[in-house]
Formats: structure tokens, C-alpha cells, sequence
């Protein structure tokens, strides 16, 4: 591929050129005039706090949206994109937050639908071997989606894109859900396609990452073009404070508190796998008391998924002992009735699993609140205590949004994020499960999040939080334990253990029982609880 030069800059010539494009939804103007040029041969990273307008920005530039003013330019030519199947046929390829792939297919199966024509899957499965080859991708063309990890979905959806051939491709917040070995062969992937003149749009609310890996940074805040920059000649605090307009408070520690009793108790816990990976249990120990914070580090795939939804009754336990929350067996009640004891619960998923999407922001307060005092009186829902409990939501998590109570689909990623935060903490649990709590979340709110979390374990509530991002965990966590293959190490005080430590058995070195740092045999989970 050869890489033109842009006379009147010097620079090479952009590939795909957004120019002031504007786009309302409603009384919001969701992209206030946005211009981005994104030039052969370079990393640019898209930059802004959630809401700032990125997902729309790129929606236009792939036609999955249309611009109510302003034009697309590629190779410095206008473009009308009416779809995204045009986009894609002149060369701009897109990987998204959210995967679009069938778990009871194949690899190549799932490639193949995305593809015109009836290419032989063989021949196909030779092309997909090729391209991983070529780029590093580590992609298996005859396995079951439903086995992959998360990561492995992620390279398949990169490579259904390089099929294409693409001159720009567009990474949606790609390493959100990578560990940071993926993460970094994700790089080596990026510099390989640059370095063949392709260009590549990273969206990313991991500021380090973006000054390590990009050229340019265009910064969005409020729908409003603020700079183009050179990320690697800023700091990460001043990446943000081009975000927020201010500067970005790190998360508190608050250690002065008491830990107190066991609000949840897990013994030998055990669930049957239903086949896919990493879905079955095996005799999961764990003891979290009021007052601490306990984070479960792993790759994701690892049993994760089912340990969320045994803790929260969207699966039963065999054993109703098998979980007590706050002195009562609770393996075996549904979700309300461990809802009832004051138990609050966060799904990854958020769109689907934490809020209905076509619901509005005011019912979806209802999903999880309609079991507490005042939500709904004698089978009458009290609206008037909704909307109250809903401005509390909005007001003290900063959830911004277009209108007076839209769809959930309405919010970007991260601003739904805090809603359903906001509406489990407001709850005043004693127990919380948070599963990627900062999922992204840009870096004001992942900050706002992590210090709300510290203040409910202040107050006696005991949390448990399953996060990928081992910085997360190390930064706020009291205990860390690691799931790999359905088995726990027993939960370790984070100074008493370290990044390699957790690796290691983040790699599957669950025989080993332990995330010490010297490696040294470990209490059992609770034992030891009261030096954290
Ligand atoms: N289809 C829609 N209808 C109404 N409002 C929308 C729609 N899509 C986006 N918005 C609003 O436009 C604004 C920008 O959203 P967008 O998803 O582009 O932000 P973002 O920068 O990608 O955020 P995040 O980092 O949280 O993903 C938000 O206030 C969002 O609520």
C-alpha cells in the first residue's frame, strides 16, 4: 500500500476525512461540527468523556448514521456513505464494543455470513489462517464460538474486517475487555497495519495506552471538537484535563474504616458446566466481610459469567448453604428474595442483562427496585417515588442524557454504566456484586465509580467485584483472588501479592492455590481478613 503525502501539511494524506459534522437527537447535538482526519499509516486515538460523542462520530463515518450537516471526504473526494455495507465496500472496517458473532457457529462460519458470495469454507478457513498468520492474530478458523474467550471473539471480529482489506479500521474501546498480554499482542497487530499505510481509529478510555500506541488524538468533550494533539508528547492527567476541562481526582483510599462480619459466605460451592467454557464451578470458597472490598481477578471466560449469576439467583445453587448472605442460606432464592436482604447486583452486560433497552430510564429503576420500601405499595407502583429515586440516580452519578426520560439504548456505554450503579448503590445493600464495574467508563467516571464503592464498604457494605483489569483491582481492592477454570485461589490482601504473582495464576496455576507474592501457601479465604 503506498502512502501519499498531504501537500499543504506535510503530513500523509488522510484516508477518511470527517468535516464539521453535526448530528441532533432531539434537542441534543450529540456532534457540534466535528472534524478528524484520519491519515495513511497512522494510530489515531478518538478521545472524550462518556456522552462526548465518539460513538456517533464514528457511526457517521461508517454510515451507520447520517450527519444532518457536513460531509465525509475520502482520498480528499466527498462520500456518502448511506450504509454501513458501503462504507465497508470502499474500505473502512469497524470493530465494535459489542460482538456480532454466533456462539453455535464456527469461526469460519461466522466470517462467512459476513461475507458476499458463497466462497467454499475450506478456502475461506486458508484465508483466515493466512491473515492470522500475517497479523499475529491467534484465531482458530474450525472452533465453536461459544468456547472462545473474549479476547479470542475480539481477533475474530479483527479478522472478518482485514478479510475485507480495509484502509481504515476502527477500534471501539478494543482493550476493555483484554488482559494486558492481549492487549499487547493487540498493539504489535496495530503497528503491523500502520506500518502497511492502513490507518486505524482507536477509541479508548485507557490514556497510558493511547500515549504508547498513537500518532494523533483528536479530543471530543461536551459533542464539540476541543484539540489534535500528540499524545505522546502529553501527560495521561493532561490527556484527561483536555477531557473533563478540569483536573481528574484519583480514587481515595479510605482504610480507617473496621471490617466486621461476614455478609457473604460461600462454601464449597460447586455448579455444573452446561458445556460452553469456562461455565462450570468447582468447590468455590469465599468469605467477604462488611467493610472490605474483594476483587476477583481472570481472564474472562473462566467461570466468571456463572459465579455472577449463582451469586445473584439467576442461577440455583444445589446446595442452599452452599451461599449465605448475611447469616441466611440463600442458595437456593431467586433474585427478588436475595434482593430482599439487601443484596445488590451489577451484570457486565449492560445493555439487555443490567436495563431493558427499549424501557425508559424511569422503569428500568423499577427492574431491580420494585421489591423496596416505597417503590410500590399494595401491588401500586408509586410513581411519584420512582421519578424521585430516579433524579437521585441522575443527580449523584452525573448521568448525562438527551431529554427528560429516555430509552436505555438513548445513553452512550458509559453513562448507562452509572446508572445502574447508581441504582444498586442507592439501595444501601450490605452486599454488592459488581462485575467490570468501569467497562467503559472514561476516567472522571471509572474514578467516581471506584470512590463510591470505597464509601459503601466504608459504610459496612462487603464487595465483591469481578473485573479484567488487574491497575482496577490493585488500585482499590482490599483481598484479590483469581478464577481460572472454575477454581478460586483463596482471596489475598493486594500487599501481600503482586502483578506477576497474579499472572501467573491468571494463566491457569490454580493447583497452586495462591496469589502470594512469594508464592508461599495461603489462608484460606477469611482467615486473615482483618489485616485488609
Ligand atoms: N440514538 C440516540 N438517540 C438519542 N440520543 C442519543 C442516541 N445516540 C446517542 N445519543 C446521545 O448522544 C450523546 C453522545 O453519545 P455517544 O454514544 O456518541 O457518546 P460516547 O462519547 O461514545 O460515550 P461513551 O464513552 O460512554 O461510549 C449522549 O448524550 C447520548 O445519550
Amino acid at each position: 500500500m503506498t502512502v501519499g503525502v498531504d501537500a499543504a501539511t506535510d503530513l500523509p494524506a488522510s484516508i477518511l476525512e470527517a468535516v464539521g459534522l453535526t448530528k441532533r437527537f432531539g434537542a441534543l447535538v450529540a456532534n457540534d461540527h466535528v472534524s478528524l482526519a484520519i491519515r495513511a499509516g497512522e494510530t489515531h486515538a478518538l478521545l472524550g468523556e462518556n456522552g462526548a460523542g465518539k460513538s456517533t462520530l464514528v457511526k457517521m463515518m461508517c454510515g451507520l448514521l447520517q450527519p444532518d450537516s457536513g460531509e465525509l471526504l475520502y482520498d480528499g473526494a466527498p462520500a456518502f456513505f448511506p450504509d454501513p455495507a458501503s462504507s465497508r465496500a470502499r474500505g473502512v472496517g469497524v470493530v465494535f464494543q459489542h460482538f456480532a458473532l454466533f456462539d453455535a457457529l464456527t469461526v469460519v462460519e461466522n466470517v462467512a455470513l459476513g461475507l458476499p458470495g458463497h466462497e467454499p469454507l475450506p478456502a475461506l478457513a486458508a484465508r483466515i489462517e493466512e491473515c492470522v498468520h500475517r497479523y499475529g492474530l491467534a484465531v482458530e478458523p474450525w472452533r465453536r464460538v461459544g468456547e472462545l474467550s473474549v479476547g479470542e471473539r475480539q481477533r475474530v471480529e479483527i479478522v472478518r474486517c482485514l478479510l475485507g482489506d480495509p484502509r481504515v479500521l476502527i477500534l471501539d474501546e478494543p482493550t476493555s475487555v483484554l488482559t494486558p498480554d492481549e492487549s499487547e499482542n493487540l498493539f504489535r497487530t496495530v503497528d503491523l497495519l500502520t506500518g502497511e499505510g492502513r490507518a486505524v481509529l482507536f477509541i479508548s478510555h485507557k490514556l497510558d495506552e493511547v500515549r504508547r500506541l498513537c500518532h494523533r488524538a483528536t479530543v471530543l468533550r461536551g459533542g464539540k471538537f476541543i484539540a489534535e494533539v500528540d499524545p505522546k508528547q502529553e501527560s495521561s492527567a493532561g490527556l484527561a484535563r483536555l477531557m473533563v476541562g478540569a483536573d481528574v481526582p484519583r480514587t481515595p483510599r479510605l482504610v480507617t474504616h473496621e471490617i466486621g462480619e461476614p455478609r457473604l459466605l460461600v462454601r464449597k460451592l460447586d455448579v455444573a458446566g452446561d458445556g460452553s467454557r469456562g461455565s462450570a464451578l468447582h468447590e468455590i470458597d469465599l468469605e467477604i466481610r462488611a467493610g472490605e472490598i474483594v476483587g476477583i481477578a481472570g481472564v474472562a471466560g473462566n467461570g466468571q459469567t456463572t459465579l455472577f449469576e449463582v451469586l445473584s439467583g439467576e442461577k440455583l445453587a444445589e446446595d442452599p448453604e452452599s451461599i449465605v448472605i448475611d447469616k441466611v442460606p440463600a442458595g437456593a432464592l431467586g433474585p427478588t428474595e436475595r434482593r430482599a436482604l439487601r443484596a445488590g447486583f451489577v451484570p457486565e452486560e449492560r445493555l439487555g442483562h443490567a436495563a431493558a433497552p427499549d424501557l425508559p430510564l424511569s422503569d428500568n429503576v423499577l427492574l431491580t427496585t420494585h421489591g423496596d420500601a416505597g417503590i410500590v405499595s399494595y401491588g401500586v407502583i408509586r410513581r411519584g417515588a420512582v421519578k424521585d429515586y430516579f433524579q437521585r440516580i441522575v443527580k449523584g452519578f452525573d448521568v448525562r442524557f438527551g431529554g427528560r426520560d429516555p430509552k436505555a439504548r438513548r445513553l452512550s456505554g458509559g453513562n448507562l454504566q452509572k446508572f445502574v450503579i447508581g441504582r444498586e448503590v442507592l439501595r444501601k445493600p450490605v452486599l454488592l456484586v459488581v462485575d467490570q464495574p468501569t467497562w467503559g467508563v472514561d476516567a472522571a467516571a471509572a474514578a467516581f465509580i471506584r470512590t463510591t464503592l470505597r464509601e459503601k464498604a466504608a459504610e459496612g457494605c462487603a464487595v465483591l467485584v469481578i473485573s479484567q483489569d488487574l491497575d482496577e483491582l490493585l488500585e482499590f481492592a482490599d483481598r484479590i483472588a483469581v478464577m481460572s477454570e472454575g477454581h478460586l485461589t483463596a482471596p489475598v490482601p493486594v500487599a501481600e501479592t503482586s502483578r506477576e504473582a497474579i499472572g501467573l495464576a491468571m494463566g491457569g496455576a490454580h493447583g497452586a492455590h495462591d496469589v502470594g507474592r512469594d508464592g508461599a501457601a495461603q489462608t484460606p479465604a477469611g482467615e486473615g481478613a482483618d489485616a485488609s
